[in-house]
């Protein structure tokens, strides 16, 4: 007679690292108090959002970032092929979110961001630092996908009208908004014994400073834009989210968004591909230690 084998069946390298993007996407969601975005108290800047909604969304894109995963395995190196199995697999993704959403734009740019750093993260596990998966993330972006519509999107409006860097630079560069400023702030606010929240605030609120967010420009102009990045900075240098007089300019800060009609759902994004890359470099993606 067999012993019943109760052990789990171990999680494949795609399936953990779609587990991490998803975990990501739903710990942005629910860190709260964010400016002018859903979080836990509410819809922010939002009509047609909700947190249940980010929820829903983030866990649509699941078998999506499992199958870019899956496509770095297979494929093995950072080419056209890879490039444009990506893009067919992130326009499917779209698709799910759409259906999830009914319509509603939830995850676009995460879709993009968190896409190419999975699909980084895949091709060389070994490899596993910050760097070096936003290095080859960069190099996937800058790469031509034939098959990709070009629609007039909020961002290329936006890119015409004020000549703003987008989403697809910010990948095409690195992530210097993640690597220059999310991921050093939450560093440093994590070593001030700010407490977990706090430090991811204070991340997403580094990462505003500097951002030129799609977003924030197509809803609320030059003005929006510079409320939003004036007023990041003048949290952090009242001291952060963990300070009473930073918590005080941040929720001034959340009453002008809201205001200005300004939701940095770009800034949203980059946040939570900080807290995938820290995860991906601290917990290591080869030994399923999470
Ligand atoms: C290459 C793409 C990113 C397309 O780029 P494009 O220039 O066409 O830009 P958009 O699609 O308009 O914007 C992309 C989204 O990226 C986020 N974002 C904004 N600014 C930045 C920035 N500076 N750096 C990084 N990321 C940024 C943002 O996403 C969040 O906001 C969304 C809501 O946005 P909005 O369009 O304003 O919302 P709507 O509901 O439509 O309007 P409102 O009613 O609210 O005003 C929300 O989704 C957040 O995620 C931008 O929206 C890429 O998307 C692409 O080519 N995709 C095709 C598939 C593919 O090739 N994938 C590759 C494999 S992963
Ligand atoms: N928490 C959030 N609120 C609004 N838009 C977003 N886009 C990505 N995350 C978001």
């Amino acid at each position: 007679m067999h012993a019943l084998n109760l052990q789990a069946k171990p999680l494949s390298l795609a399936d953990r690292l779609a587990d991490l993007a998803v975990d990501a996407l739903i710990d942005e969601a629910d860190l709260s108090p964010k400016p002018a975005l859903v979080d836990r108290r509410g819809n922010g800047a939002h009509t047609d959002l909700h947190l249940g909604l980010m929820h829903a969304s983030a866990l649509s894109l699941w078998p999506a970032f499992k199958e870019m995963a899956e496509a770095a395995v297979a494929i093995g190196e950072v080419d056209s092929t890879l490039r444009e199995a990506i893009g067919r697999i992130g326009r499917e993704g779209e698709q799910a979110m759409l259906t999830t959403t009914n319509g509603v734009n939830t995850h676009r740019g995460a879709i993009w961001a968190l896409g190419l750093l999975v699909t980084a993260a895949a091709l060389e596990p070994q490899s596993s630092s910050a760097n070096a998966v936003s290095l080859r993330a960069a190099r996937l972006a800058l790469l031509d996908d034939r098959h990709a519509p070009k629609p007039l999107s909020h961002g290329a409006q936006v890119a015409l009208r004020y000549g703003a860097r987008g989403a697809r630079e910010e990948a095409q560069l690195g992530f210097p908004s993640v690597l220059q400023r999310g991921l050093p702030q939450l560093k440093r606010s994590r070593a001030n014994a700010s407490g977990e929240q706090n430090a991811r605030l204070d991340a997403l609120l580094a990462i505003m400073t500097n951002l030129a967010d799609t977003c924030v420009l197509y809803r609320a102009g030059e003005e929006g834009l510079q409320a939003m990045q004036l007023g990041a900075q003048a949290v952090l240098d009242a001291g952060g989210s963990a300070s009473l007089s930073g918590r005080r300019r941040l929720h001034e800060l959340d009453q002008q968004l809201i205001a200005l009609n300004a939701s940095p759902g770009g800034a949203a994004d980059l946040l939570a591909a900080t807290l995938l890359l820290d995860r991906i470099e601290h917990n290591g993606i080869l030994q399923g230690a999470f």
